[in-house]
């Protein structure tokens, strides 16, 4: 997948493409992907995305925060297992967003060579999302660009959405989740300091540093994860929440106890990937309630990881 952000780049061979944001790039935007890679080898055309580095929303409304899937680089690099040839980083920009959809389709035709636009059978683009697919089809005839409809993606479980994806989360509904991303969702980050009580209670846990500060974090809770650090993968158990048994501050953190390891690994990076939810966090009256409860938090992640 080559990617360009340069708007004004050498000339490039005609392509079939699709508009997202693909946050998540859960399994509806690779359904609609597949369209767009189906209709460029039946044309011997190229297949391309067109994306916006920032959230669209956030151009809008500054004081808007998305909770993404997906960080900037994690999207690449999702897109990038879609096998498509191109990919096109559109900055979406105050100026961008007073484009019509037929200024922005002239400019998808003059600065992408954009032959045949694939739409996402609810999707909608332009200044307002005023318009609908009948008006893209008559700016497509004017301007010389086929335009495709989706099909829509429908699965047993009900619809798939970036929205409907990140509300399971937040319900710490991260197997749900899994399910309609088809990958388990992750936090890349990297290991600081906690307050070194986790080892005097017999359970060192590694707390994480998420590096894009926009990445949803899902739901306060104990979940079995899966922890990669240098290449290696191992079962962990997390916790997402304030401590309240030890009462050590009430920052929200993310530590993880890794099972059957025992490395130094301050300030590595790590992926956490959230494979299922096991119970809220508690206060319990004693540590020693807790490092009970921990036991067969324990036992609990072996049996469903190892
Ligand atoms: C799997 C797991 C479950 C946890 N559950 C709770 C809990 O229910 N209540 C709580 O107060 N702390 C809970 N904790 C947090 C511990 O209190 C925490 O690991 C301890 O404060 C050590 O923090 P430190 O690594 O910053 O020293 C949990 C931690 C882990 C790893
Ligand atoms: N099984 C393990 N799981 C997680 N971290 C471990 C484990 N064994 C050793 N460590 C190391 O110990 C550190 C955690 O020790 P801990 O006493 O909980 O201190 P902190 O408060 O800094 O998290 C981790 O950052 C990591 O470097």
């Amino acid at each position: 997948m080559k990617i360009i952000s340069d708007i004004n780049h050498q000339t490039l061979p005609p392509s079939v493409a699709t508009i997202g944001f693909f946050d998540g790039v859960h399994r509806g935007h690779r359904f609609l992907i597949n369209q767009v890679k189906e209709v460029a080898a039946k044309d011997g055309l190229y297949s391309a995305l067109i994306t916006f580095p920032v959230h669209p929303r956030q151009v809008i409304q500054t004081a808007y925060h998305p909770q993404l899937l997906s960080s900037p680089t994690e999207k690449l690099e999702l897109l990038e297992t879609m096998q498509v040839d191109y990919c096109f980083l559109l900055p979406f920009t105050q100026e961008l967003s007073l484009f019509s959809a037929r200024e922005f389709m002239q400019l998808l035709r003059n600065k992408f060579n954009i032959h045949t636009l694939v739409i996402g059978y609810d999707h909608r683009f332009g200044h307002n999302r005023s318009e609908n697919f009948e008006d893209y089809c008559r700016y497509g005839e004017e301007l010389n660009i086929y335009i495709v409809r989706a099909r829509a993606y429908t699965d047993k479980e009900g619809k798939i959405s970036s929205s409907v994806i990140r509300q399971l989360l937040k319900e710490g509904k991260v197997s749900q989740a899994a399910k309609f991303l088809g990958y388990n969702y992750y936090l890349d980050g990297t290991v600081v300091d906690g307050y070194k009580v986790g080892r005097k209670i017999g359970f060192p846990t590694a707390n994480l540093q998420v590096d894009c500060s926009d990445k949803l974090i899902p739901s306060e809770g104990v979940y079995a994860v899966y922890v990669y650090v240098e290449g290696k993968k191992w079962a962990g158990m997390l916790n997402i929440g304030h401590r309240p048994t030890i009462n050590n501050g009430n920052n929200l953190s993310i530590e993880v106890n890794i099972l059957n390891f025992s490395e130094n690994i301050y300030h590595k990076e790590m992926r956490i990937e959230f494979v299922k939810y096991l119970r809220p966090e508690e206060k319990y009256d004693t540590i020693d309630a807790l490092i009970a409860q921990m036991h067969k938090d324990r036992e609990k992640t072996a049996k469903i990881l190892l």
